[in-house]
């Protein structure tokens, strides 16, 4: 190493190397500054901070030595505990944590091995690839069938490499790490008890942030200082960041060690946010409770586990089946929550090249939170299957009630309609079509209002293997455009909801015959047959809806705005029906039989690395 002076360097040095508050020396490693993985080294004190090279010359300090301590004890702070916004001198001078360092190595004992003394090749090449941005090596070395890296290493800092991919901001990375790294310690914490949350909400890395909460990460945990990740994205002034950790339903009650909480930390634009907040919390939960009143739930809260498997989900009943696998009642064996689950035969899917589809769909699905649209919980893998875990509709579908009931009064009719299409409306807004709206596919919550199921597998193309029984009654859900083939857009919905609106008051499809050509034919060209018993404006709607061009169609200008004004509709607040306020057609619960057999012992158990992963699935709500 040969002494440099600073300022040959600090034009390129990034504004976390240079706001140190003094600087004594800097060293410079010239054979390593000559390839990528530069280390080059500044004194500050008897304290030695590591500057790495970050893509074309710029440098960030990574990590801090104390001179007489022992690196693999040592308790420097990392550069992530410079706080962004806070800028004055000192809050970056990196100070030793005060907490007692006998209880924490006893914690740390516990919770995670012991790291290795030095980091094997392994982690080497994954700590770089990490460094330099580069998933395709990050992916290859977690999947290499060799050795493989240690999942939580600890680094300087004791820094794991979500910790490191969390601070950069390395969404993709990071997913890889969480869906590859089976062991990884999500709330793994470093020196200064920071967990890779912390660090994305330090940063305003929102996208890791939300990764990382959806898959599982502690809401509320403290670093050495009390902050948790909310105190930390308020510091930051990350306003959209901090909006969203409070829609996962933080406590903000917690003082940091100088006294504040998070919203004392705010700045005025944050501060109105835990307003709109706490007003929202406040109508929806009811009075807020007592501090001991807080802290008793807090207590009975059940431990939430590091990551959900199958094991945690007993298989009580089948509750459907689809073209790609089956759908059952589980209970979740921890907190006694009921789901459906639907379980997707990996084999199947991959031998179709469906992935992407199934893949798509549950992101898109994972971010949705719609009051007509089922809510994915979790996403896990085994060996042979893909499994979701949603929201259990007890209601059944509404294929199974027009089995029975043969069609529907009008005015019961029009309460799913008002319901589906503000689903629609949200799936249109974020650019999905659904494609597949069918009865099968609506399903009834508790209450007996419709939930919009599926995960947008039967797309065009992917549905050519129907069966023979169902086949017709598939048919009859395609629009002319989709028949023809020369693509289709969001209009494609609307037609199919007319298909809908008319079997649910008629009680068979729109141009409906068994004869499979000749209904294919009819959909095109066959003249549109409307009871006249109907309304004047439900005929009115399912004329507009099942206009054939899609440019004329109803909702082909404004979309879900256009449907919405129909005269059909006239009368309907459709605030009131976000608000699930229409009473829907009650319906009779099913008895769930207590018994249930181990999901393990039905579909084998977790992933174990001997089939094909797909990359990216796993999930967790919080
Ligand atoms: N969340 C749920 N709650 C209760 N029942 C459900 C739920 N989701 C699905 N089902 C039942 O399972 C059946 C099949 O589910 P789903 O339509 O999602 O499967 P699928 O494989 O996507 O089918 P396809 O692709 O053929 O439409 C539904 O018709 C319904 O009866």
């Amino acid at each position: 190493m040969k002494q440099a002076s600073l300022s040959s360097i600090s034009k390129y040095l990034d504004e976390e190397a240079t706001n140190t508050s003094k600087i004594d020396s800097l060293t410079v490693d010239y054979d390593e500054a000559l390839n990528d993985s530069f280390f080059g080294s500044i004194s500050e004190g008897d304290e030695q901070i590591l500057i790495q090279k970050i893509p074309i010359m710029k440098y960030t300090r990574i990590g801090i030595h104390s001179q007489n301590i022992n690196p693999e004890n040592s308790f420097g702070s990392s550069s992530t505990q410079s706080l962004p916004h806070e800028h004055t001198s000192s809050s970056l001078s990196l100070k030793k944590p005060s907490y007692d360092k006998l209880n924490k190595n006893s914690i740390e004992n516990i919770l995670y091995p012991k790291p290795s003394k030095s980091p094997s090749k392994e982690n080497i090449a994954l700590f770089w690839a990490i460094e330099k941005n580069d998933l395709s090596s990050v992916i290859n070395i977690i999947t290499s069938t060799g050795p493989k890296p240690e999942a939580n290493y600890k680094w300087e800092g004791h820094n794991t490499f979500l910790h490191i991919a969390s601070e950069r901001g390395l969404l993709k990375i990071s997913e890889a790490l969480l869906d590859y790294l089976d062991d990884i310690h999500l709330n793994a914490r470093n020196n200064d008890m920071m967990q890779p949350l912390h660090l994305a909400s330090l940063k305003g890395h929102m996208h890791v942030a939300q990764l990382l909460v959806r898959s599982g990460a502690d809401l509320n945990p403290i670093d050495i200082n009390g902050n948790t990740p909310l105190h930390l994205s308020c510091l930051g002034r990350f306003s959209s960041l901090v909006s969203w950790l409070l829609s996962r339903g933080p406590n903000i009650n917690i003082q940091n060690k100088q006294g504040k909480t998070a919203e004392e930390l705010a700045n005025d634009e944050i501060k109105a946010i835990f307003r709109r907040y706490i007003r929202k919390t406040t109508i929806v939960n009811g009075p807020s409770l007592s501090e001991s009143q807080k802290l008793s739930a807090l207590r009975a809260k059940v431990p939430k586990p590091i990551k959900v498997s199958p094991k945690q989900f007993s298989v009580l009943q089948p509750l459907g089946k689809g073209s790609f696998g089956e759908v059952y009642l589980v209970r979740n064996k921890y907190t006694g929550i009921l789901y459906a689950m639907k379980v997707l035969d990996k084999e199947k899917i991959i031998s179709k090249n469906l992935t992407i589809y199934a893949q798509t769909e549950r992101n898109v699905l994972s971010q949705i939170n719609h009051p007509f649209m089922v809510s994915l919980h979790f996403a896990f893998q085994s060996n042979e299957k893909l499994f979701l875990i949603l929201d259990y509709c007890p209601g059944g579908d509404l294929a199974r009630h027009l089995s029975v009931e043969k069609k529907f009064p009008e005015s019961r009719a029009k309460v799913y309609l008002c319901e589906i299409i503000l689903a629609l409306e949200e799936l249109h807004k974020r650019d999905i079509i659904f494609r597949d709206l069918k009865p099968d596919n609506i399903v009834l919550d508790i209450n007996g209002h419709a939930i919009l199921t599926d995960f947008g597998l039967s797309k065009e193309g992917v549905n050519n293997s129907f069966q023979a029984k169902s086949f017709c009654g598939s048919i009859a859900y395609l629009a002319p455009e989709v028949l023809k083939r020369k693509g289709h857009g969001k209009c494609v919905d609307w037609y199919l909801l007319g298909v809908l609106f008319y079997e649910m008051v008629v009680g068979i499809p729109p141009y409906f015959t068994i004869n499979k050509n000749e209904l294919i034919n009819n959909i095109q060209k066959g003249r549109l047959k409307i009871p006249v018993c109907l309304s004047l404006d439900a005929k009115e709607l399912i004329k507009d809806l099942l206009q054939r061009d899609p440019a004329k169609r109803l909702g082909a200008l404004r979309d879900a705005e256009e449907v919405k004004q129909h005269r059909f509709f006239k009368g309907i607040d459709w605030e009131a029906v976000e608000r699930k306020e229409l009473k829907p057609h009650k319906i009779h619960m099913p008895k769930i039989s207590d018994n249930g057999v181990d999901l393990e012992e039905m579909f084998g158990n977790c992933f174990s690395g001997e089939s094909t992963k797909v990359f990216g699935w796993s999930f967790i709500s919080s």
